[in-house]
């Protein structure tokens, strides 16, 4: 089997502000003469795990646990302070969903720029255009500027876009529960189908029922700290219980 995550001892530090500024000026007046003060913040702690293709990770815990800082260390949108993270394919983020659009263009307008973002072909992204827009449902508000759509269409627009293709890695930051009840079961079930491809996923959600019906393995994060990594049925019964 081939590792497509290795995350080895990953540790994540954030300089917090120990104190309020009031304004920008005041602040670049304390910067230049280095009288900020920071206070270290260790949101993820001593991270370490491995998953091979096909593997599925729940990551569940509290607020504030570091659940979205571990995804965004795994996108590769921030490096580790300590330790090292190792993927090995193309990831597909779902971290923000529809981050990357322009709200001034039109639906049709900003799936053909991803396209292009992404590095695919004007002829590529035509003919995935119409998938697309059937998916997300969309198919009567193709010429209108995103910003007057709801945020709800804008995730679901999202969500068709970041999966039109079969990722090697799928990353997901509860946006399955994005949309109504009807697109949600939608997008579970297209997710369900990235994974049976064989696709390797990591996945944060609240809901501890979905954690369950996505992932096989699952991980529990208290304060930045692993506090059980295992079989999914384990941890998440041991989270529901203890947490
Ligand atoms: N860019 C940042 N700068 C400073 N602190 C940050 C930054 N990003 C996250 N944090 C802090 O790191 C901690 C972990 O945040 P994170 O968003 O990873 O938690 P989470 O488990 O995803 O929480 P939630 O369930 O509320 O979404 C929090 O205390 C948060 O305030």
């Amino acid at each position: 089997m081939s590792t497509m995550i290795r995350v080895d001892d990953a540790s994540m530090m954030f300089n917090m502000s120990s104190e309020k500024i009031d304004n920008i000026k005041e602040y670049v007046i304390r910067f230049v003469k280095h009288e900020l003060m920071f206070k270290q913040f260790w949101a993820l702690k001593h991270i370490s795990f491995e998953l091979e293709k096909g593997d599925s990770l729940g990551i569940v815990g509290l607020n504030g646990a570091g659940k979205s800082t571990l995804l965004k260390l795994i996108a590769g949108v921030m490096k580790p302070t300590e330790g090292t993270v190792y993927t090995g394919g193309g990831i597909a983020p779902l971290i923000e969903l529809g981050a990357g659009f322009d709200d001034d263009l039109s639906a049709e307008e900003n799936i053909y720029l991803n396209g292009a973002i992404l590095g695919y072909s004007r002829e590529y992204m035509k003919e995935r255009y119409n998938d697309i827009i059937e998916f997300a449902e969309l198919k009567d508000f193709t010429q209108i500027p995103l910003k007057n759509y709801s945020s709800g269409m804008k995730a679901r627009l999202g969500f068709a876009v970041a999966t039109m293709n079969v990722p090697d890695i799928l990353i997901l930051d509860e946006v399955l529960s994005v949309g109504d009840y009807k697109f949600q079961e939608k997008s579970f079930a297209r997710t369900k189908e990235i994974l049976n491809s064989g696709a390797t996923v990591m996945f944060v959600s609240h809901s501890v029922s979905q954690v369950r019906q996505v992932c096989k393995k699952a991980l529990w994060l208290d304060n930045g700290e692993m506090k059980m990594y295992g079989d999914v049925e384990e941890v998440c019964s041991a989270y529901e219980t203890m947490a």
